[in-house]
């Protein structure tokens, strides 16, 4: 929490935004308020009516002095109420905090460890801040529970065969082979910018991971309380990840395929207050990020870190036999298939940095279907107004990285070749006057923090939408692979949708991916014909409709540029995006380059 805020503040904040990120220490909370009071309301009123009484005895009061507080007494239980309210939900934080900290689990086989605090949690995984009592270090700890085989499921599994129903029986060879997998990359990884494994065990019911502890916990957070990054701070982020993507994809042959702000975590250092903040035009009320200190960090966030390698996969290189990556010299169709697997995470380093620099991702939608189709398409544009002051090599640079064809995308050398991630922290632009500044709520923020209508798809969809944006992109280099393998003529020329409707759609890879976020396993997206042209957005289409809006919870933001416009604001984006409509059934090739 920020120094000087007080939990109540907190506290008043997340009841004003909805922000469901403010995170509250037990301690603060401890120390900012008095002591529980468990009085009933009738106590606690009669307490009140007596303190007044002993305040100003009724004897010495004036007439007019007697009217006020008559007065005062009846505006007082509106606002003695919402006090009240306030503090019942402050009391009832204070109590789940204090139950769940009491509530630490214990498993059986992690006796060495005590667990102090729950980090997060995953589909099946719960990961704890931990001390290590034999080295009194503090830990990670992430518990993942097996599956569970009951024995009449074990005893049935001849009926299962005759019934077709897949035996769990597979699934938790599939855990078991997922988990060691994981496991395996991770102990052969030794890098700043990926978490450490320190070891691996189990028990009947759990696999446990001991990682390195990351206190800061997940990047999607920080971004959510700062609303976004300044992009000296986006460079310091992102160039962390970078590294780490380089070293798994040049060294040691490995793709991560699921690199999104969740699982990228940061060390917290201390924000030092700015001295001249920076404010962008039409900033809402963003949470100063502090100064920046080139080489150290800024906005609280230190050293990044890569996690969760539950979705990665080692690229082999069947020649040699040795992972793609770790040899100097590949057969080009060799190359050219490790490519597009790698190109799955840049995709998704193209996303990370579009929201780090705005607060918002670059596909949403609260369709499914509609968030498939932009994904899969493309369609993702530099919204105005939040896109008008980032610079047009950030732009640029993201252009090349959310770039349909594989083929095209740039690669993590190209990537950190770029002159935005070469760019030194430049000084900070002057100040905006604050005559100049338009608040409006970022799409991110309108959605995190609950919608004007309180129909909010809060953090849970967001994340959802980078789960979807890049399932999509790991079915498209997966049936590209395959199609590489069939001689059809790789991936990359039918273009990217092809394949996608192939009847071996959902044939297992090589990798076992217990993991499937719904949409992967419900969408299907019409095949047809893409140029594949690099960084294509859009097209004209022939047939009308409404217009594209980037809708969250009903706040439509092409609606809200053409209102800025009609007042004379703030020129409308011009994008073909923003006047065409998505509608699967009338998508035609993308005519028109990309520009912004
Ligand atoms: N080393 C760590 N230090 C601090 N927090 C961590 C660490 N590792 C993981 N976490 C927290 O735990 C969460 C879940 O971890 P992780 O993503 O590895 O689990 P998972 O079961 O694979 O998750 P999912 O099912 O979402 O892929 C992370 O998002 C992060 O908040």
């Amino acid at each position: 929490m920020p120094p000087g805020v007080t939990v109540v503040d907190a506290f008043k904040n997340l009841i004003r935004h909805g922000k469901n990120h403010v995170h509250v220490r037990q301690d603060d909370i401890s120390s900012a308020l008095p002591p529980a009071d468990t009085r009933t309301n009738r106590q606690r009123a009669h307490h009140e009516r007596r303190q007044q009484a002993n305040a100003q005895p009724q004897t010495q009061q004036k007439p007019q002095q007697q009217q006020q507080q008559q007065q005062a007494a009846k505006a007082q239980p509106v606002a003695t109420k919402q006090s009240q309210q306030i503090t019942r939900e402050v009391e009832k934080i204070v109590q789940e905090e204090r139950a769940a900290k009491e509530k630490m689990p214990t498993y059986k086989g992690l006796e060495r460890f005590r667990l102090i605090q729950k980090m997060g949690d995953g589909a099946f995984s719960n990961v704890y801040k931990a001390l290590d009592l034999a080295s009194g270090t503090t830990v990670a700890v992430k518990a993942v529970r097996k599956y569970e085989l009951t024995s009449s499921q074990a005893g049935d599994r001849h009926l299962n065969a005759v019934f077709k129903k897949k035996p769990r029986v597979t699934e938790m060879i599939a855990q078991r082979a997922n988990i060691l997998k994981e496991v395996q990359i991770m102990r052969g990884t030794n890098h700043p910018s990926i978490v450490k494994l320190l070891s691996f065990s189990e028990s009947t019911d759990h696999f446990f991971l001991v990682l390195e502890l990351m206190e800061g916990g997940e990047l999607f957070h920080q971004i959510v309380k700062l609303t976004y990054f300044s992009e000296n701070l986006s460079r310091h982020v992102i160039l962390q990840v970078a590294h780490g993507i380089r070293y798994l994809h040049e060294e040691r042959g490995v793709v991560h395929r699921d690199i999104k702000p969740e699982n990228l975590i940061f060390e917290r250092i201390p924000i030092i207050p700015s001295k001249d903040p920076i404010i962008r035009q039409n900033d809402e009320e963003k949470e100063d990020e502090g100064e920046f200190i080139p080489g150290v960090g800024g906005g609280g966030i230190g050293r990044v870190k890569i996690a969760d390698f539950g979705l990665s996969k080692v690229i082999w290189n069947e020649e040699t036999m040795t992972p793609c990556g770790t040899v100097g010299y590949t057969a080009p169709e060799i190359v050219k298939d490790e490519r597009y697997s790698k190109s799955v995470d840049m995709w998704a380093l193209g996303c990370v940095l579009y929201t780090l620099l705005c607060g918002f991702p670059p596909f949403y939608d609260e369709s499914i279907n509609v968030l498939t189709e932009k994904v899969a398409r493309g369609y993702y544009t530099f919204l105005s107004p939040w896109w008008d002051d980032i610079s047009a090599s950030a732009k640029d640079l993201i252009t090349h990285l959310l770039c349909i064809d594989p083929a095209q995308r740039y690669t993590i050398d190209e990537f950190l070749a770029h002159p935005w991630c070469n760019a030194a922290p430049g000084p900070p632009p002057p100040p905006t006057p604050r005559g100049d500044i338009h608040p409006l709520d970022s799409p991110l923020l309108h959605a995190a923090r609950g919608g004007r209508d309180g129909r909010s798809p809060g953090i849970a969809s967001l994340k959802e939408a980078f789960d979807i944006t890049y399932a999509v992109h790991r079915m498209e280099e997966e049936g590209a692979r395959r199609r590489a393998y069939k001689g059809r003529g790789g991936a990359g020329q039918a273009g990217f949708l092809a394949g996608l409707n192939e009847d071996d759609e959902d044939a297992p890879d090589d990798g076992i991916t217990v993991r499937q976020p719904q949409a992967q396993q419900q969408q299907r997206v019409p095949r047809e014909a893409y140029d594949g042209r690099a960084g294509q957005r859009d097209a004209p289409r022939r047939h009308g409709g409404k217009p594209f809006e980037l809708s969250i919870d009903g706040a439509t933001l092409i609606g809200r540029r053409q209102q800025r416009d009609a007042q004379g604001r703030i020129p409308m984006d011009s994008t073909p995006l923003a006047q065409n409509p998505i509608n699967a059934d009338t998508i035609d090739a993308p005519q028109s380059p990309m520009h912004y």
